[in-house]
């Protein structure tokens, strides 16, 4: 078999290790370097609508993947055409089902990993399902600060690490041996930029680069080039982010910071096709030069990583199966010991037997982040929110050694079909799938020793693996999304117990990186929650997350939260915030509507206070920021999904009245008492909200 079309994508990912972390961080200013990369977009190629950018023409070189574009790897071409074909299949496999989703068109970076693999997979491939043999502290975290830490190998575990690694070492020895050119070729690259920025320096030594139009002093922008010249384009957004750096020594007369950020903006939308408002919102995030770096990190794909299912084997045992198998990996970092990145593969990986077996399953880096941040426990009691397909709840299952009892929810029912498929494949059999909406949790039951609340979001984070988000989110979902969030962050919060002995936490994460989605949602949380807390969320790299935002304050333990960065760590953009319940739910967060039917979900003997209604019936919110409008923003929910279903060719008015596949309800299974997969049967949630045990996957 043939190298898969990711690893032809994406080429040779550069390594996750945080010394690579460390160093990105300082190779900000390199982003010169890609300059040379000779991005073959051409001004013919561009499409007419400015906002649209053909990504197969773009080819921007791989730095970011510890490559240049059009390397040759083990005789192989490496061709950056990635992004574009990803979105188009993500789109398509959410099909029709989506509609019935509150959030639908939400990203995943699981399931997109999923389809846009190289690897001929199904959409569950995506979704991993891990385990850990051993306990989480001592397996998920290694303390990078430690000696210890740094003196044991990357396989370090309880074997003779050393001989592991010199078998490993010398049996994906092309691996090891490419990853040395790469890292050769980074260097090289480096240098070549080093040298390619002096002498820009010294161009422009005393020179203040002509970028603003003359005629333009009033503050407009300089328009975009109809049909632009990409590498004038490119130019013109490196000169204006070095004159943002230095601006008093490199700004001309007479034109102000505002009048070059908007003329660097309008030039990104141009050139890399991201609508102005999107643009604008992501540019804001950070200083121009890290901006660009972000943009420009969203050009390439990220690494292939598999994550080891330690229900079924070990990561060692695995590696050694994979690279007989002519795969080329290794392991994806100090910081976790179930990851491995793949570099290439002579098979497809979502169809070796391995796979088949359940020993790993394909699944973006920063996805195990929010579940190392969950630190589940043998034997508690844990609820997975928004579950599908899985790749979360299955190490979650894993980390909990399949003891306990997991709920893994999602409200959209296909999807939740998706989820038990991948529970049974990896082995799951501490998990109950249910299908209600979020919001309804703490009504269905609560008292849970830990809650993840992985978040239907806008996806920002994974632009990389899903382009459409360039152009297709707008005003209307950010203010749709965060209304939902907050309405689920407020369930989570409500379905835990504040007094259990073990847990008491709620991790909220998402892979979009604004700031309505993440801080504005935790902070609405703190507010209306004051029996939460922010803690610590022990994860070893990220970084803070804001405490101050475009004027607004956010409280000060905001900087617990983590966020990541493609261009900071070569990892989708994700967002983990953690929560301690340290009272129990305040008695005005119980609403009136619906507590009466509640009372069947309630467990004997749980006697904490829960809410018992979707968490939306709360006084309005003082300020705008972590707060909303209740009436204000339905008008934009309801118009952004009218819009949404149009955009997809349906009626809205025709979807309003009568039955549609949207209006199923919330419990799809409910009422079923199993469902069925690969002729195996699973436990699903009553309608009253017990269990039914059948089959062979009894507790
Ligand atoms: C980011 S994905 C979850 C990915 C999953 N945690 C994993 O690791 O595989 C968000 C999920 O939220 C689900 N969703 C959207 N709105 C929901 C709601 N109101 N209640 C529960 N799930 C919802 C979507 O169907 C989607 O599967």
């Amino acid at each position: 078999m043939g190298v898969g079309r990711r690893m032809h994508k994406q080429g040779p990912p550069g390594p996750l290790d945080e010394s690579l972390v460390t160093r990105k961080r300082k190779d900000a200013p390199a982003a010169p370097v890609q300059e040379r990369g000779k991005k073959r977009r051409t001004a013919e190629g561009k499409s007419a609508n400015p906002n649209r950018f053909d990504l197969k023409k773009s080819k921007v070189p791989a730095i970011a993947n510890g490559n240049v574009t059009g390397k040759a790897v083990n005789g192989k071409k490496v061709s950056k055409k990635t992004v574009l074909s990803p979105v188009l299949d993500a789109d398509d496999s959410l099909g029709d089902e989506d509609i019935e989703d509150e959030a639908d068109g939400i990203d995943d970076p699981d399931i997109i990993e999923d389809e846009v693999g190289d690897v001929s997979v199904g959409r569950l491939d995506a979704l991993g399902s891990d385990t850990d043999l051993d306990g989480f502290e001592d397996d998920e975290f290694v303390d990078s600060d430690s000696d210890a830490a740094v003196k044991k190998g990357m396989w370090s575990e309880d074997e003779d690490e050393e001989d592991m690694e010199e078998k490993l070492t010398a049996a994906n020895i092309e691996g090891l041996s490419r990853k040395l050119d790469m890292q050769k070729a980074i260097e090289d690259a480096e240098a070549q930029a080093e040298l390619e920025e002096a002498a820009m320096q010294t161009n422009i030594a005393g020179d203040r680069p002509h970028i603003l139009d003359d005629e333009d002093k009033d503050g407009d922008a300089r328009p975009s080039l109809v049909t632009p010249d990409l590498q004038l384009l490119r130019t013109r957004i490196t000169d204006t982010v070095r004159v943002l750096d230095d601006f008093s020594k490199l700004a001309e007369e007479g034109r102000s910071r505002a009048e070059y950020t908007a003329q660097l903006v309008k030039d990104i939308c141009a050139y890399y096709g991201y609508s102005p408002f999107l643009a604008e919102k992501l540019f804001n995030l950070f200083p121009p030069r890290e901006a660009f770096a972000f943009f420009e990190a969203n050009e390439t794909a990220r690494p292939v990583v598999i994550r080891t299912n330690t229900l079924r084997t070990h990561r060692r045992e695995l590696a050694q199966t994979l690279i007989n198998r002519g795969v080329q990996l290794e392991p994806v970092g100090k910081w976790s010991k179930v990851g491995l990145q793949i570099f290439e593969s002579q098979v497809p990986l979502g169809a070796t037997p391995e796979y088949l077996a359940g020993h790993y399953i394909l699944q973006a880096a920063s996805s195990f982040l929010p579940v190392m941040a969950l630190a589940p426990q043998e034997n508690e009691r844990v609820l997975d929110m928004a579950a599908a397909p899985g790749g979360k709840t299955t190490h979650i299952a894993a980390l909990m050694k399949n003891t306990g009892c997991i709920f893994a929810n999602d409200s959209n029912k296909s999807r939740a079909k998706g989820l038990i498929g991948n529970i049974h494949r990896m082995g799951v059999k501490n998990t109950i799938v249910c299908n209600y909406s979020a919001s309804e949790f703490p009504k269905v039951m609560g008292g849970f020793d830990r809650v993840l609340l992985d978040a239907p979001c806008s996806g920002t984070g994974v632009i990389a693996k899903d382009a459409s988000v360039k152009t297709n989110k707008t005003e209307q979902d950010f203010m749709r999304l965060p209304h939902l969030q907050k309405q689920l962050i407020l369930a989570a919060i409500d379905s835990v117990d504040h007094a259990s002995k073990t847990g008491g936490y709620i991790v909220y994460s998402t892979c979009s990186v604004t700031v309505e989605e993440n801080e504005q949602v935790v902070q609405y949380a703190l507010n209306k929650r004051p029996n939460v807390k922010l803690v610590d969320s022990g994860l070893t790299f990220g970084k803070e997350g804001f405490v101050r935002y475009m004027g607004k304050v956010f409280h000060p333990s905001m900087k617990f939260t983590r966020r990541y960065y493609p261009h900071a760590y070569n990892v989708d953009g994700f967002f983990v915030a953690k929560f301690k319940k340290i009272g129990p739910t305040p008695v005005n967060a119980v609403g009136a509507k619906g507590a009466e039917g509640a009372k069947a979900g309630v467990e004997e003997g749980v006697e904490q206070v829960y809410d018992k209604t979707p968490a939306v019936e709360e006084d309005k919110q003082d300020d705008d920021f972590g707060g909303w409008d209740d009436e204000e923003d339905e008008k934009y929910i309801e118009r952004a999904k009218r819009a949404q279903l149009r955009r997809k060719g349906k009626d809205p008015r025709a979807v309003g009245k009568g039955r549609t596949r949207g209006d199923r309800g919330n419990a799809v299974l409910k009422g079923e008492e199993t469902a069925k997969v690969n002729g195996d049967e699973t436990r699903v949630l009553k309608p009253n909200g017990k269990t039914k045990s059948k089959g062979k996957s009894g507790m």
